[in-house]
């Protein structure tokens, strides 16, 4: 088993922290590059899900390249030591420095969701007397079975360039000296598990490649985005999603011209299982229906059960006693500041150690200073060896 914590060390850190399985985060990273390999899919990594200085390095290290939504990513990303060339920025909101920011760094390519985008880069690219290479983010009108707020491939959604405006967006980019299209980019949401959606996905695809072979103007990146989910019911039965069978829809069901190379931009399935919220039980108190324990990690170290209302297993890592029923809640004053209702634990006491599991994508990075806590900080599995 890869999550066997090393209670004893982590009883003595001051507690609420992340702590980051690096050995499992290896494993998932081989076998990302081994099953991508098979068919010489490109893969960047979706920073967002974690920006740890760390876990770039050895996110990098596997020879990925860095999906980024800020300027300040694209910096963290060269800055971890991604090479410009795997460098992609994407994001329905790009401010003028950051595009400078991508511009001045030569990256591979900004993922463009709408015309007027287009034309802010151009213009910034000719007053740099530069060429952006530009990727066009189109929203495919697929579902993706997943919560409401992390779906993004709908057309109700704010993200991509719809298909009934893709030719007009072509014919802009035409007149535009400063633009390379050099690809097509779409993204249908997050924590995807059921795999029709990209067979859906896919489909679209084949389908809109008409639309360029007619325009003669072949794309040759075919970015399909992330989305992949994680089991977050059973993390240590599951550690890492299947990725032999993900990777297989696309070379089963997307039709390549000749010469196109496939992109992933693969986010809470990298570094999902490696990171846990260790927090401990500052007091047990009685309920009416089940008592409560109050945990010294909030909503501000980990906001998904408070904004998806999404489900973290949570375990009492030093207690053996017979179970009982807890809310398992933070410290801050607000009623969504629960991360599990009656939850099974065994007796909890003061002191207890809580790890609150699969909290390595959009965990950290999402954490905030609400009521004037203290960020969360990080410890690494080889950190403690
Ligand atoms: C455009 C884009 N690419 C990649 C990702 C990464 O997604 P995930 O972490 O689900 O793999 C996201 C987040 O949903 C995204 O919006
Ligand atoms: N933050 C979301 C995922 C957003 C994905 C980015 N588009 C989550 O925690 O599930």
């Amino acid at each position: 088993m890869y999550n066997t914590f090393p209670i004893e060390k982590l009883n003595k850190v001051e507690t609420p922290f992340y702590y980051y399985n690096m050995r499992l985060l290896d494993n998932t990273l081989k076998v990302i590059k081994q099953e991508a390999d098979k068919y010489d899919y490109h893969i960047h990594y979706a920073v967002k899900a974690n920006a740890n200085k760390r876990i770039l390095e050895r996110v990098n290290a596997f020879g990925f390249g860095a999906d980024c939504v800020s300027g300040n990513e694209v910096s963290a990303s060269l800055a971890a030591g991604f090479p410009n060339s795997k460098v992609v920025f994407a994001g329905v909101g790009k401010a003028d420095k950051e595009i400078i920011t991508g511009l001045e760094n030569d990256i591979a390519c900004f993922n463009v969701e709408s015309i007027p985008e287009l034309e802010v880069i151009d213009e910034i690219a000719a007053r740099m007397k530069k060429t952006a290479r530009v990727a066009l983010r189109i929203n495919p009108n697929v579902k993706a079975n997943t919560h409401k707020y992390i779906t993004t491939g709908l057309e109700e959604n704010k993200f991509g360039i719809y298909l009934w405006d893709l030719e007009k967006v072509l014919d802009k980019v035409k007149q535009l000296d400063n633009i390379k299209f050099v690809g097509i980019h779409f993204h249908i949401g997050s924590q995807i598990n059921d795999l029709d959606s990209y067979k859906m996905l896919c489909t679209r695809i084949n389908e809109l490649q008409e639309l360029f072979v007619k325009r003669r103007n072949i794309p040759t990146i075919i970015n399909v985005g992330g989305g992949l989910g994680i089991d977050y019911e059973n993390p240590d039965e599951n550690p890492m999603p299947d990725f032999e069978a993900f990777f297989k829809i696309f070379d089963d069901f997307l039709e390549l011209k000749k010469g196109q190379e496939v992109h992933f931009e693969l986010g809470r399935s990298v570094v999902g299982q490696c990171g846990t919220l260790m927090s401990k039980v500052l007091y047990v108190k009685e309920g009416i229906n089940t008592d409560f324990a109050i945990i010294d990690a909030g909503m501000s170290d980990l906001i998904r059960p408070a904004l998806y209302q999404a489900y973290h297993k949570i375990e009492n890592l030093t207690s053996e006693h017979e179970e009982n029923k807890y809310d398992v809640v933070g410290p801050i004053c607000e009623s969504s500041d629960c991360f599990g209702k009656a939850v099974s634990l065994p007796a909890t006491v003061r002191g207890d150690l809580i790890a609150i599991r699969s909290a390595g994508a959009y965990g950290e990075v999402m954490a905030n200073q609400y009521n004037l806590r203290p960020l969360p900080i990080a410890i690494y599995s080889d950190e403690m060896e």
